[in-house]
C-alpha cells in the first residue's frame, strides 16, 4: 500500500496561460493505492459527490492505464472539483507518484508529469500539464512541449474560492483564438517579469508580471464579483491579482504579513456580491509527498 499527498495548484498565473503553474501549501488530495486484479476507485472528501468513481471518467483511471498499474484506489479530496485549484490534477499527480512506487516502475518525477497529464485530457479534452507539473514537482513551474522547469520560490499567496463551480472545459471555450501583436508583446514582457520575480522570491515583481490582456478578461466575466474582489485585494495590499487556473478561484500575491488582511477583504467583497466563499492563506510549496508505504 502507498499513500501520497498531492497539493492544490494555481495554473496560468495570468500571463503564463497553459505554461505557468505553482504548488500551494494547502489544500491537498491524499490518494492511497493497493495492488488489485481490477481497478476500483472510491472518492471521499470535498465535492466527492460530483466526482465519478468509474475509472474511465476519473483522472486517476487514465494514470492507471498509462502505467499499466491496476489498483484499489481511495481518493480523499481536499481540493474541491471545478475550483481553479487543480483538483482533477491533484488526484492524477498523487496517483502517478503512488502507482509508480507501488509497481516499482522507475519513472523520475519529471517523467511522471506527462503521464499524470493524461488525466487532464479526460476532463477538459486537453492533456495540459500546468497543474500536474507543480503538483508533482513543487515550486513554480514552466511547462512547454519540451518539458518542465521547476524553481523553488517563497511567495505568500491568498486564494479565494467562491461557492460556485466553473468547469475547465467551459472556461476553455471563452479563450480567444487570436491576439494582437501589442497584446503578445505585453504578455511576453509580463511573463518574463513574473519569472524573474519567482527566481528572486520577489512578490512585487511576481504581482506586476501576472497582468494578462488576453485570456483573463474573458475568464473574469464568468466569475460574479470578480472586479470588486480584485479591487478589494489590491486595496488591502496585494501586489497582483488574477484568475486561478480556469477559475472561479481568485489568486492574490502578497508581501509577508499581508495575507490575513487580503483574505478578509476578498471574502467581504464576495459577500457584498451575495456569494459565499472561503479563503486559503497559503504560499508556494512543495510537490507530492509520500506519506506511507
Ligand atoms: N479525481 C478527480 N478529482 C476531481 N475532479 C475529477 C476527478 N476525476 C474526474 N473529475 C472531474 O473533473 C472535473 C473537474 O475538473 P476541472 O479541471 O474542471 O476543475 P479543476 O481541476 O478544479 O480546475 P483547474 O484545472 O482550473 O484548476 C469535474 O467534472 C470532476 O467530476
Ligand atoms: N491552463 C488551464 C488550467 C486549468 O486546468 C486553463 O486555464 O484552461
Amino acid at each position: 500500500m502507498v499513500t501520497v499527498r498531492a497539493p492544490a495548484t494555481s495554473a496560468n498565473l495570468g500571463s503564463g496561460f497553459d505554461v505557468f503553474g505553482a504548488a500551494l501549501t494547502r489544500p491537498a488530495d491524499v490518494v492511497t493505492v493497493e495492488k488489485a486484479a481490477e481497478t476500483t476507485i472510491e472518492v471521499t472528501g470535498a465535492g466527492a459527490q460530483y466526482i465519478p468513481e468509474d475509472p474511465e471518467k476519473n483522472t486517476v483511471g487514465a494514470v492507471v492505464e498509462a502505467l499499466d498499474a491496476p489498483a484499489r484506489i481511495h481518493i480523499d479530496k481536499g481540493v474541491r472539483p471545478a475550483s481553479g485549484l487543480g483538483s482533477s490534477a491533484a488526484s492524477a499527480a498523487a496517483a502517478a507518484v503512488a502507482l509508480n512506487r507501488l509497481y516499482d516502475r522507475g519513472y523520475s518525477r519529471s517523467e511522471l508529469v506527462p503521464i499524470a497529464a493524461e488525466g487532464e485530457a479526460v476532463v477538459s479534452g486537453v492533456a495540459h500539464s500546468d497543474n500536474v507539473a507543480p503538483s508533482i514537482l513543487g515550486g513554480f513551474t514552466v511547462t512547454t512541449s519540451e518539458g518542465t522547469h521547476a524553481v523553488d520560490a517563497s511567495i505568500p499567496l491568498v486564494v479565494c474560492l467562491p461557492d460556485v463551480a466553473v468547469s475547465t472545459r467551459d472556461a476553455r471555450r471563452v479563450v480567444p483564438e487570436t491576439a494582437s501583436m501589442d497584446a503578445l508583446v505585453e504578455t511576453v514582457g509580463n511573463a518574463a517579469t513574473l519569472a524573474v520575480g519567482m527566481c528572486r522570491s520577489d512578490p512585487d515583481l511576481v504581482g506586476a508580471g501576472m497582468s494578462d490582456p488576453v485570456v483573463t478578461p474573458e475568464r473574469a466575466r464568468l466569475i460574479t464579483g470578480y472586479d470588486d474582489v480584485r479591487a478589494a485585494a489590491f486595496d488591502a495590499g496585494a501586489t497582483g491579482v488574477t484568475v486561478s487556473g480556469a477559475g472561479p478561484a481568485i489568486l492574490a500575491v502578497c508581501r509577508g504579513g499581508r495575507r490575513r488582511g487580503v483574505a478578509a477583504a476578498m471574502l467581504d467583497a464576495f459577500a457584498d456580491a451575495g456569494i459565499d466563499a472561503r479563503a486559503y492563506q497559503t504560499r508556494i510549496g512543495r510537490g507530492s509527498t509520500v506519506l506511507e508505504e
